[in-house]
């Protein structure tokens, strides 16, 4: 039996999307590995299932697989392409997503740009986590990077200038780094401006991404934190630009950007391992 998916990206940072509302699709960490691979699957950064709701208020239970097939309890760019698949298949301008990471409200406005609303950061070292003890604020690591929850754990660079630290070189490295007990995904930030940053991530699971959503939040988060730049910020990454807002008054961090459907197909469960 073939099985529906759409194939979906914010900004590049691109998920196979499939339906599981109605029915199972056979779908394993091992088969959904195969699928994420850009040769001889589909190819992705995340694979995400949509199962239905269990939580009061809550429109549909997202699940996030990384192109490894672990999963995340957040994505925030797949939040988004969620949000729209929702507008555009189910005339919901308005939804509410229940992941792993809580219930998340978001909203696709006149000009189609998308929001989520990605709660509040979680800035304990238990919760990031990390394996000890340690300021978030200032890691023990070499290069001095700030630590944050978005749901999924992060750790930002602020670098003086782009050549400090190459990303897939540096990433795969951190991500695996021994103070990070689940692995994390890592931001390379520059700061341009009070109001502006350029971000890399190299995300956990998934590798070197044209846009990371929740890694976007981290890092202007972190920026804030460190008082680098204000609540509101653009983060330029090399698939384009989101703006976050952590807001002053509940904490919650908001996130806006284009979601795009590149295509709908299908695909055979069975024609992949399991
Ligand atoms: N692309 C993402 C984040 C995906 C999950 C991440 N790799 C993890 O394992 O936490 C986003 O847009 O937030």
């Amino acid at each position: 039996m073939m099985t529906p998916f759409s194939k979906m990206h914010g900004l590049g940072n691109d998920f196979v999307v499939v339906d599981e509302r109605v029915e199972r699709h056979g779908l394993t960490p091992a088969r959904i590995a195969a699928l994420a691979d850009r040769h001889r699957g589909i190819g992705c950064d995340q694979f995400v299932v949509l199962r239905p709701a269990c939580r009061e208020g809550a429109d549909v239970f997202v699940r996030f697989f990384n192109a490894d097939g672990s999963e995340s309890g957040a994505c925030g760019n797949a939040s988004r392409c969620v949000a729209d698949l929702l507008w555009r298949g189910e005339g919901r301008r308005q939804s509410v997503l229940q992941t792993r990471a809580g219930l998340l409200p978001a909203w696709v406005d006149e000009a189609g740009l998308v929001s989520v609303d990605m709660g509040a950061p979680a800035l304990d070292w238990r919760d990031v986590p990390l394996a000890e003890p340690a300021d978030t604020l200032h890691l023990p690591l070499p290069g001095d990077p700030a630590a944050v929850s978005m749901g999924n754990p992060h750790a930002t660079f602020f670098l003086a200038d782009r050549l400090d630290l190459d990303p897939v070189v540096a990433g795969p490295l951190l991500e695996h780094d021994a103070l990070f007990p689940e692995r994390a995904n890592i931001g390379f930030a520059e700061v341009l401006s009070g109001a502006a940053m350029r971000l890399r991530v190299w995300e956990r699971g998934s590798g070197l991404t044209l846009a990371c959503g929740s890694g976007a939040c981290a890092a202007v988060v972190n920026a804030v934190r460190r008082g680098l730049v204000a609540r509101t910020c653009r983060v330029e990454m090399d698939g384009g630009a989101l703006s976050v807002t952590w807001r002053e008054e509940d904490g919650h961090v908001l996130m806006t950007g284009p979601a795009t459907t590149s295509f709908v197909g299908s695909f055979d469960p069975e024609a992949y391992p399991s």
